[in-house]
Protein backbone atom coordinates (compact mmCIF):
# COMPACT_ATOMS: atom_id res chain seq x y z
CA UNK A 1 0.00 0.00 0.00
CA UNK A 2 1.73 3.52 -0.70
CA UNK A 3 0.53 5.44 2.14
CA UNK A 4 -1.81 5.91 4.87
CA UNK A 5 -5.38 7.00 4.24
CA UNK A 6 -8.82 7.47 6.46
CA UNK A 7 -11.35 6.99 3.52
CA UNK A 8 -14.35 8.64 5.26
CA UNK A 9 -17.21 7.01 3.32
CA UNK A 10 -18.02 3.15 3.28
CA UNK A 11 -21.41 1.52 1.85
CA UNK A 12 -23.24 -0.25 4.62
CA UNK A 13 -25.37 -3.20 4.08
CA UNK A 14 -29.39 -3.22 4.47
CA UNK A 15 -30.34 -2.96 7.90
CA UNK A 16 -32.84 -5.37 8.21
CA UNK A 17 -30.23 -8.28 6.38
CA UNK A 18 -27.42 -7.09 9.34
CA UNK A 19 -30.15 -7.76 12.09
CA UNK A 20 -31.49 -10.99 10.97
CA UNK A 21 -27.31 -12.29 10.83
CA UNK A 22 -27.13 -11.11 14.52
CA UNK A 23 -30.49 -12.77 15.29
CA UNK A 24 -29.03 -15.86 13.61
CA UNK A 25 -25.64 -16.02 15.52
CA UNK A 26 -21.94 -16.60 14.52
CA UNK A 27 -22.47 -20.55 13.95
CA UNK A 28 -25.70 -20.71 12.08
CA UNK A 29 -24.25 -18.03 9.71
CA UNK A 30 -20.53 -19.77 9.59
CA UNK A 31 -22.29 -22.75 9.01
CA UNK A 32 -24.82 -21.50 6.72
CA UNK A 33 -21.59 -19.49 4.62
CA UNK A 34 -20.21 -22.98 4.25
CA UNK A 35 -18.02 -23.02 7.28
CA UNK A 36 -15.85 -19.80 6.35
CA UNK A 37 -15.62 -16.37 7.51
CA UNK A 38 -14.30 -17.09 11.07
CA UNK A 39 -12.08 -14.29 13.31
CA UNK A 40 -9.70 -16.40 15.05
CA UNK A 41 -11.04 -17.47 18.26
CA UNK A 42 -7.63 -16.37 20.05
CA UNK A 43 -10.17 -12.87 19.83
CA UNK A 44 -12.37 -13.88 22.68
CA UNK A 45 -15.23 -11.92 23.98
CA UNK A 46 -14.92 -10.09 27.07
CA UNK A 47 -18.30 -10.34 27.89
CA UNK A 48 -21.07 -13.18 28.73
CA UNK A 49 -24.33 -12.67 26.98
CA UNK A 50 -23.37 -10.03 24.32
CA UNK A 51 -24.71 -10.12 20.45
CA UNK A 52 -24.03 -7.81 17.41
CA UNK A 53 -23.85 -7.17 13.81
CA UNK A 54 -23.01 -4.47 12.02
CA UNK A 55 -20.72 -2.37 9.15
CA UNK A 56 -17.25 -2.80 9.79
CA UNK A 57 -15.51 0.39 10.34
CA UNK A 58 -11.83 -0.74 10.02
CA UNK A 59 -8.41 0.96 11.73
CA UNK A 60 -5.16 -0.34 10.42
CA UNK A 61 -2.95 1.30 13.33
CA UNK A 62 0.73 1.15 14.19
CA UNK A 63 1.21 -1.25 17.65
CA UNK A 64 1.13 0.70 21.02
CA UNK A 65 -0.54 3.70 19.50
CA UNK A 66 -4.50 4.52 19.41
CA UNK A 67 -4.12 7.54 17.10
CA UNK A 68 -6.01 6.37 14.15
CA UNK A 69 -9.14 4.60 16.79
CA UNK A 70 -9.76 8.20 17.24
CA UNK A 71 -9.29 8.90 13.85
CA UNK A 72 -11.78 6.49 13.06
CA UNK A 73 -14.57 7.40 15.37
CA UNK A 74 -15.12 10.34 13.17
CA UNK A 75 -16.13 7.75 10.75
CA UNK A 76 -18.60 5.87 12.46
CA UNK A 77 -21.99 6.00 12.54
CA UNK A 78 -25.17 4.30 14.38
CA UNK A 79 -24.95 0.64 13.77
CA UNK A 80 -21.54 0.44 13.19
CA UNK A 81 -18.61 -1.94 14.60
CA UNK A 82 -15.55 -0.44 15.01
CA UNK A 83 -12.74 -3.36 14.05
CA UNK A 84 -9.16 -2.78 15.15
CA UNK A 85 -6.00 -4.19 14.18
CA UNK A 86 -2.08 -3.46 14.92
CA UNK A 87 0.33 -3.29 11.80
CA UNK A 88 2.65 -6.05 13.34
CA UNK A 89 1.17 -7.90 16.72
CA UNK A 90 0.96 -6.28 19.96
CA UNK A 91 -1.84 -7.07 23.27
CA UNK A 92 -1.27 -3.40 24.31
CA UNK A 93 -4.62 -1.78 26.09
CA UNK A 94 -5.15 0.92 23.00
CA UNK A 95 -8.96 0.72 23.84
CA UNK A 96 -10.68 1.73 27.11
CA UNK A 97 -13.92 2.92 28.40
CA UNK A 98 -13.20 6.23 27.55
CA UNK A 99 -12.86 5.37 23.99
CA UNK A 100 -16.00 3.04 24.51
CA UNK A 101 -17.88 5.98 25.57
CA UNK A 102 -17.36 8.14 22.61
CA UNK A 103 -17.71 5.20 20.20
CA UNK A 104 -21.20 4.58 22.29
CA UNK A 105 -21.68 8.55 21.66
CA UNK A 106 -21.86 7.73 17.87
CA UNK A 107 -24.14 5.01 17.98
CA UNK A 108 -21.28 2.15 17.69
CA UNK A 109 -22.22 -1.26 18.38
CA UNK A 110 -19.06 -2.86 19.76
CA UNK A 111 -15.25 -3.55 19.19
CA UNK A 112 -13.41 -6.31 17.52
CA UNK A 113 -9.95 -6.01 17.90
CA UNK A 114 -6.61 -8.06 17.25
CA UNK A 115 -4.97 -6.36 20.07
CA UNK A 116 -5.39 -5.74 23.64
CA UNK A 117 -8.12 -3.91 26.04
CA UNK A 118 -8.37 -2.56 29.73
CA UNK A 119 -10.80 -0.85 31.92
CA UNK A 120 -12.82 -4.42 31.48
CA UNK A 121 -14.55 -4.00 34.51
CA UNK A 122 -15.73 -0.56 33.16
CA UNK A 123 -16.80 -1.73 29.86
CA UNK A 124 -18.97 -4.46 31.68
CA UNK A 125 -20.22 -2.48 33.67
CA UNK A 126 -21.53 0.33 30.44
CA UNK A 127 -22.69 -3.13 28.73
CA UNK A 128 -19.88 -1.99 25.46
CA UNK A 129 -19.32 -5.26 24.05
CA UNK A 130 -15.49 -5.98 23.09
CA UNK A 131 -13.66 -9.17 21.54
CA UNK A 132 -10.18 -8.93 21.79
CA UNK A 133 -7.11 -11.04 21.81
CA UNK A 134 -5.82 -9.84 25.22
CA UNK A 135 -6.86 -7.53 28.39
CA UNK A 136 -3.44 -5.43 28.97
CA UNK A 137 -3.31 -2.04 31.36
CA UNK A 138 -0.07 -1.71 29.09
CA UNK A 139 -0.72 2.02 27.87
CA UNK A 140 -0.54 3.39 24.35
CA UNK A 141 0.52 7.27 22.67
CA UNK A 142 -0.70 8.80 19.83
CA UNK A 143 1.86 9.09 17.38
CA UNK A 144 2.17 7.12 14.58
CA UNK A 145 -0.09 7.48 11.25
CA UNK A 146 -2.04 4.36 9.54
CA UNK A 147 -5.68 4.21 8.22
CA UNK A 148 -9.14 3.98 8.73
CA UNK A 149 -11.37 1.90 6.72
CA UNK A 150 -9.12 0.14 4.23
CA UNK A 151 -8.96 -4.36 4.38
CA UNK A 152 -7.79 -5.33 6.89
CA UNK A 153 -6.58 -9.02 8.58
CA UNK A 154 -8.37 -9.97 12.13
CA UNK A 155 -7.26 -12.90 13.75
CA UNK A 156 -6.21 -14.16 10.30
CA UNK A 157 -9.85 -13.21 8.49
CA UNK A 158 -9.57 -10.71 5.77
CA UNK A 159 -12.62 -8.14 6.70
CA UNK A 160 -13.46 -4.83 4.50
CA UNK A 161 -14.76 -1.66 5.63
CA UNK A 162 -18.69 -2.11 4.82
CA UNK A 163 -18.44 -5.88 5.16
CA UNK A 164 -21.03 -7.48 8.01
CA UNK A 165 -18.91 -8.47 11.45
CA UNK A 166 -21.27 -10.71 13.75
CA UNK A 167 -20.15 -11.53 16.74
CA UNK A 168 -21.33 -13.73 19.85
CA UNK A 169 -20.08 -15.65 22.91
CA UNK A 170 -19.14 -18.11 20.32
CA UNK A 171 -16.64 -15.44 18.96
CA UNK A 172 -16.43 -13.36 15.65
CA UNK A 173 -17.66 -13.81 12.04
CA UNK A 174 -16.93 -11.47 8.84
CA UNK A 175 -19.74 -11.45 6.19
CA UNK A 176 -18.53 -10.17 3.18
CA UNK A 177 -20.94 -7.11 1.80
CA UNK A 178 -22.09 -8.72 -1.26
CA UNK A 179 -23.28 -12.03 0.20
CA UNK A 180 -24.50 -11.02 3.19
CA UNK A 181 -28.36 -11.26 1.93
CA UNK A 182 -27.43 -14.79 1.13
CA UNK A 183 -25.58 -15.85 4.13
CA UNK A 184 -28.88 -14.54 5.74
CA UNK A 185 -31.34 -16.61 3.47
CA UNK A 186 -29.00 -19.96 3.95
CA UNK A 187 -28.87 -19.13 7.83
CA UNK A 188 -32.43 -19.03 8.03
CA UNK A 189 -33.41 -22.12 6.49
CA UNK A 190 -30.85 -23.83 9.07
CA UNK A 191 -32.76 -22.47 11.40
CA UNK A 192 -35.71 -24.09 10.10
CA UNK A 193 -34.07 -26.95 9.87
CA UNK A 194 -32.44 -27.06 13.10
CA UNK A 195 -35.90 -26.66 15.14
CA UNK A 196 -37.34 -30.03 13.67
CA UNK A 197 -34.18 -31.32 14.29
CA UNK A 198 -34.63 -30.39 18.01
CA UNK A 199 -38.15 -31.82 18.15
CA UNK A 200 -36.64 -34.89 17.20
CA UNK A 201 -34.09 -34.95 20.11
CA UNK A 202 -36.32 -33.70 22.80
CA UNK A 203 -37.92 -37.21 21.47
CA UNK A 204 -35.13 -39.51 22.11
CA UNK A 205 -34.52 -39.81 17.98
CA UNK A 206 -30.46 -40.75 18.10
CA UNK A 207 -28.73 -38.56 15.52
CA UNK A 208 -27.36 -42.11 14.56
CA UNK A 209 -31.05 -42.88 13.04
CA UNK A 210 -31.70 -39.26 12.10
CA UNK A 211 -28.62 -38.45 10.07
CA UNK A 212 -28.39 -42.61 9.19
CA UNK A 213 -24.78 -42.45 10.61
CA UNK A 214 -25.09 -46.16 10.98
CA UNK A 215 -25.09 -47.05 7.42
CA UNK A 216 -21.62 -44.29 7.40
CA UNK A 217 -20.22 -46.43 10.09
CA UNK A 218 -20.38 -49.24 8.35
CA UNK A 219 -18.84 -47.89 4.93
CA UNK A 220 -15.79 -46.27 7.08
CA UNK A 221 -15.24 -49.98 8.67
CA UNK A 222 -15.82 -49.09 12.34
CA UNK A 223 -17.16 -52.04 13.95
CA UNK A 224 -19.51 -52.83 16.74
CA UNK A 225 -17.96 -55.85 19.20
CA UNK A 226 -19.31 -56.65 22.24
CA UNK A 227 -15.85 -56.64 24.50
CA UNK A 228 -12.60 -54.73 23.93
CA UNK A 229 -10.67 -56.52 21.30
CA UNK A 230 -6.79 -57.66 22.71
CA UNK A 231 -5.28 -55.25 20.51
CA UNK A 232 -6.77 -52.45 22.43
CA UNK A 233 -5.89 -54.27 26.36
O1 LIG B 1 -7.19 6.19 26.54
C1 LIG B 1 -6.56 5.19 26.22
O2 LIG B 1 -5.38 5.19 25.86
C2 LIG B 1 -7.25 3.85 26.27
C3 LIG B 1 -8.13 3.85 27.46
O3 LIG B 1 -7.73 3.50 28.56
C4 LIG B 1 -9.51 4.37 27.30
O4 LIG B 1 -9.97 4.53 26.17
O5 LIG B 1 -10.14 4.59 28.34
MG1 LIG C 1 -8.97 4.24 30.20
Amino acid sequence: MAGHYVVRNITRPDADVVAGLREAGVATVHEAMGRVGLVSPEVVPRQNGSAMAGPAVTVASHPGDNLMIHAAVETCREGDVLVVTTTSPSTDGMFGELLATSLRARGVVGLVTDAGVRDIAELRAMGFPVWARAISAQGTVKASPGSVNVPVVCGGRLIRPGDVVVADDDGVLAVPAATAPDALAKARKRLAAEEGKRKQFQEGVLGMDMYGLRELLDRLGVEYVDDLPEDFR
